[in-house]
């Protein structure tokens, strides 16, 4: 474990890095998160030969980050046979020259207001270079052979160049066990507050971002409102279970979680090609005992397990396991199947981005030798070890008011056995429309 002092240089270059907004909220949880600079060092380690034979150096392309602008409004140029070397403020660019063509902003080439490409990429020549090059006025100005000119102002070609996004980093996520979460003592959003104000919503998201757990407070105990507050984030994903649902342990499907039986820790609709981004729950009664919420990172354990185990991970990462939901009662019929690893990576940096656990629903592995399943076994319980330790556990009683957003790529969930009348409504929201409202607040993501 690395210990960090408060002031630690390393802290400080990782709230740097990962350019947390509001760095003092979150500076006690990354103090106790060692795993999460492990976790910068392995992906930079493990980037793999992806990466390597397409001379990636790092993952810059991930996740868009705030990048300093070019403050100068002036730089110099050389025109090297493959590419144009800009020095710009200090800083040493590569620009391709395919590229420049294929982005320029002119507006027979782009739509500005679209923010769509014009330009038929097809019909560039791959061999094309510049006719005259100049920097005028804080912007590089090419005359491209047969008399088309593009202008590139600097800030844009600083912003969008490899050598600027490389100094960013993977998504920012704060991995977490039940000690971290707790020490970082992050405020719920208030219902008033969450739906009239934008900053408090701002808030929440980059709270859901770094922690893949985000709960709203004081919300009226109505199906109404829970959807309100869902809706305040993103669109709400359709499912055989409905768009808003409501449930309790009557068995209206044919599924555990319509029993008061315990539930280990998972993750939803593996058994969907794309499982679901997210997933909201309300609890809008309980008379009875029981029934707390348990959540677990699982980028917390994946990470420790690559730390472990590299073997054990890659092959988590690799072998592909089918999910599956069987219904067939009288008013539902189902059979939807997704096939994936456990572990999610990007080939491009080896991050893990989603993974899929659920030992109900998982099905019959056969699309693998059985030397391998016994290899995958053995990965397997060594990544269950992980997720069931009791310090990874956080529990929660959610009550009436409190509603949790819970990223299903990320974090399980599961439940403690209950008595008596317990109704829970939520729905399942698409990821895609979650980091599109994250965006348009500035956040990275
Ligand atoms: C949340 N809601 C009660 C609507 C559906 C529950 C789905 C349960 C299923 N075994 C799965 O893990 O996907
Ligand atoms: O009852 C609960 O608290 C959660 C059950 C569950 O895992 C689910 O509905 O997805
Ligand atoms: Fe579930």
């Amino acid at each position: 474990m690395i210990y960090l002092s408060p002031l630690s240089p390393l802290l400080e270059l990782f709230v740097r890095l990962f350019q947390i907004e509001d760095c003092s909220a979150h500076r006690g949880a990354l103090r106790g998160s060692a795993v999460s600079f492990l976790r910068l060092e392995s992906v930079v380690r493990l980037r793999g030969d992806f990466s390597e034979k397409f001379g990636y150096t790092q993952a810059p392309w991930t996740h868009k980050t705030q990048t300093r602008a070019c403050a100068s409004t002036s730089a110099t140029f050389q025109l090297r046979e493959d590419c144009l070397e800009l020095n710009c403020g200090g800083t040493l660019m590569h620009f391709n020259y395919v590229w420049l063509r294929d982005h320029c902003r002119s507006a027979s080439s782009f739509n500005s207001k679209t923010n769509q490409r014009n330009l038929d990429t097809g019909s560039i020549d791959l061999s094309i270079c510049p006719d005259n090059t100049t920097v005028e006025d804080g912007h590089l100005v090419i005359t491209w052979p047969g008399g088309h000119v593009s202008k590139y102002s600097l800030r844009w070609l600083a912003e969008n160049s490899y050598e600027r996004r490389k100094q960013s980093t993977v998504q920012p996520h704060i991995l977490w066990n039940s000690d971290i979460y707790k020490n970082a003592n992050i405020p719920s959003a208030k219902w008033e507050t969450f739906m009239s104000c934008d900053d408090e919503l701002k808030k929440f998201l980059q709270n859901y971002l770094l922690y893949g757990i985000a709960f709203v407070d004081d919300v009226p105990a109505t199906v109404e409102a829970t959807e309100a507050v869902t809706q305040r984030v993103s669109l709400i994903r359709e499912t055989t279970y409905g768009r808003m649902w409501c449930f309790t342990s009557d068995f209206s499907r044919g599924d555990t979680a319509y029993s008061q039986l315990a539930l280990d820790r998972h993750t939803d609709t593996s058994y969907f090609q794309e499982p679901c981004g997210i997933q909201v729950f309300h609890c809008l009664k309980h008379e009875g005992t029981g029934g707390r919420t348990l959540l677990v990172d699982g980028f917390y354990a994946a990470e420790k397990l690559r730390q472990q185990s590299p073997k054990n991970f890659e092959l988590l990462a690799h072998v592909p396991i089918r999910h599956e939901y069987i219904e067939n009662t009288d008013n539902h019929q189902n059979h939807l199947t997704g096939v994936g690893p456990v572990l999610n990576i990007y080939p491009w940096n080896n991050e893990v981005y989603l993974i899929r656990y659920n030992n109900y629903d998982r099905s019959v592995i056969n699309m693998i030798p059985h030397e391998t399943v016994q290899k995958w076994y053995v990965a397997h319980r060594e990544l269950t070890i992980e997720l069931r330790r009791p310090e990874n556990e956080l529990w929660v009683k959610l009550s009436p008011g409190k509603v949790i957003f819970i990223d299903n790529w990320r974090v399980m969930h599961g439940r403690e056995s209950f008595s008596g009348l317990r109704q829970l409504c939520g729905c399942y929201l698409t990821r895609d429309d979650v980091l599109s409202t994250a965006r348009c607040f500035g956040l990275q993501a």
